[in-house]
């Protein structure tokens, strides 16, 4: 069901590419784009504030547009703003869109018919939700391709996400679980990292030394898991010696149902993205 498209390619097949709000997945999503080779003519962005605008156009040496001319000039137009502000957005850049313009939507919660309401009758559009790593290009994008895409449309949006990182297709219905999965999944990670240097802290450890423990062994464990594509369990078990520190901390771990916590919490995740998608 789920088909992996392609890894860190990044070829310019996606034409004009025009970035509606440029926060942090618009700027990671830029960034990204102008460092994968893609000259910095080939995109703009629009910006609310004159002062991002300044720090946009000095940065990256790119147009900086406001939201119609910015959507009227490209041929895939991605929405980087917040939920809440998307309708708002899609119902003012519509009548601007040229036929065939392709809209990529990275907004949590927005479904495909909800972002069609706002757009003129057959437009393209493709649904994604990418995660911050994209910021280091290790970023995993997944896309949902509306019934009004044709394969060169798919094609684009993957050309133009790959630039991050890994990039997965999938059903649209899967979308609330892979936001509550992978988009909100760093900030799980960056919790689980916040605790284990305080734990250091609090052993005595200096909080510099601390966070270099934890910062290594999170990126050394999550290489393992990408490198030797072994389960997690067996990994953990061969961290775990019979009577000893491991199996301790494990074991409080287990007692305290941190794990039941994870799972309830991706549930709520997966709930909320789903409520975003009713308002
Ligand atoms: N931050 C994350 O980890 C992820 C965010 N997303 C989605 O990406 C979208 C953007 O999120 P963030 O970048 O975190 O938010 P953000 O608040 O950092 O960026 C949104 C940007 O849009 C601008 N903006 C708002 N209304 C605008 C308008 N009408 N015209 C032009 N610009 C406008 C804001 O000034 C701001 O710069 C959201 O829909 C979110 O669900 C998806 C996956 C991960
Ligand atoms: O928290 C949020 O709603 C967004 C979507 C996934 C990550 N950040």
């Amino acid at each position: 069901m789920v088909e992996q498209v392609s890894e860190q390619v990044s070829e310019q097949a996606s034409g004009r590419v025009a970035i509606l709000g440029a926060g942090n997945m618009g700027g990671t999503i830029l960034a990204g784009l102008l460092r994968a080779g893609r000259g910095p003519a080939d995109v703009v962005v629009s910006a609310r504030r004159p002062e991002r605008a300044a720090e946009l156009r000095r940065q990256h040496g790119i147009e900086v547009l406001d939201n119609v001319s910015a959507a009227a000039w490209g041929d895939t137009v991605l929405i980087a703003v917040k939920p809440r502000d998307v309708s708002g957005l899609l119902k003012e850049i519509s009548p601007a869109l040229r036929p065939g313009t392709l809209v990529v939507s990275l907004a949590a919660g927005q479904t495909i018919a909800a972002l069609e309401s706002d757009l003129p009758e057959g437009t393209p559009v493709i649904r994604v939700m990418p995660n911050t790593p994209s910021l280091v290009d290790q970023g995993m994008s997944v896309l949902s391709p509306s019934e009004h895409c044709r394969p060169e449309h798919t094609e684009r949006a993957q050309e133009l996400l790959s630039a991050t990182g890994k990039v997965l297709q999938v059903p649209e219905a899967y979308q609330d679980a892979v936001t509550a999965v992978s988009g909100s999944g760093p900030a799980y990670v960056f919790y689980v990292a916040e605790a284990m240097i305080e734990a250091g802290v609090l052993l005595g450890l200096p909080r510099t030394t601390s966070t270099e423990l934890v910062v290594q062994t999170l990126f050394g464990a999550a290489t393992m898991l990408r490198q030797t594509g072994t389960h997690p369990s067996i990994l953990r078990e061969q961290v775990t010696s019979p009577g000893g520190t491991t199996a301790a901390a494990l074991r409080l771990l287990d007692d305290q149902r941190v794990r039941g916590a994870f799972v309830s919490a991706i549930e709520a995740a997966c709930q909320r993205s789903e409520q975003l998608s009713k308002n």
